[in-house]
């Protein structure tokens, strides 16, 4: 029997990331949020999500690593399309991830978990934070999809 058949043909392990906006159709602001750890990783700026387990899929993973990691419920737009098959990321040798398009529809999020400040960038503003490396050509991505907003 398959046991994780969310699993990448890869053989490298999914991690699942949402790019929390505040508008699914005409984002405006992109929530960045700083890694504590490990120390290589310390410091560096992402979009929350994390492994996804065993016997959970992808999008389970996402809404439980936002409620851990953030305090918030969140509803799940469109995918961000990557380049590698199955549409994820290419995070290292280690690690591929698939990325959605969020909104919070319950609580304020908040650096609970896994990082220690949670920033919203404005269009215009999205690199201002220093993204994890993989990150960058998602930021990219992403920053095609943003419209001008009085505050950016
Ligand atoms: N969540 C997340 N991880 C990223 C991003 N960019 C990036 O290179 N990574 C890397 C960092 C980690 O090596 C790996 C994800 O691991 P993680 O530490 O977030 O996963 P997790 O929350 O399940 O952590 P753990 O329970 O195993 O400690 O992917 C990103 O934007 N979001």
């Amino acid at each position: 029997m398959d046991l994780s058949p969310h699993l990448p043909s890869s053989g490298r392990a999914l991690v699942v990331a949402a790019a929390v906006v505040d508008d699914l159709r005409t984002p405006t602001r992109l929530l960045a949020a700083r890694r504590t750890g490990p120390s290589v990783l310390a410091g560096g700026w992402e979009l929350p999500g994390g492994k996804v387990e065993l016997d959970e899929t992808p999008l389970e993973a996402l809404h439980r690593e936002l409620r851990e990691e953030l305090g918030v419920v969140v509803e799940v737009g469109p995918p961000v399309d990557g380049p590698l098959p199955g549409r994820s990321w290419l995070l290292g040798e280690r690690y591929e991830m698939l990325v959605w398009l969020a909104v919070v529809v319950e609580g304020e999020p908040a650096a609970i978990e896994d990082h220690d400040e949670v920033r919203w960038l404005g269009a215009g503003h999205l690199f201002d934070v220093a993204w994890l490396p993989a990150d960058l050509p998602i930021v990219e991505r992403l920053e095609a999809r943003f419209g001008a907003s009085p505050n950016s």
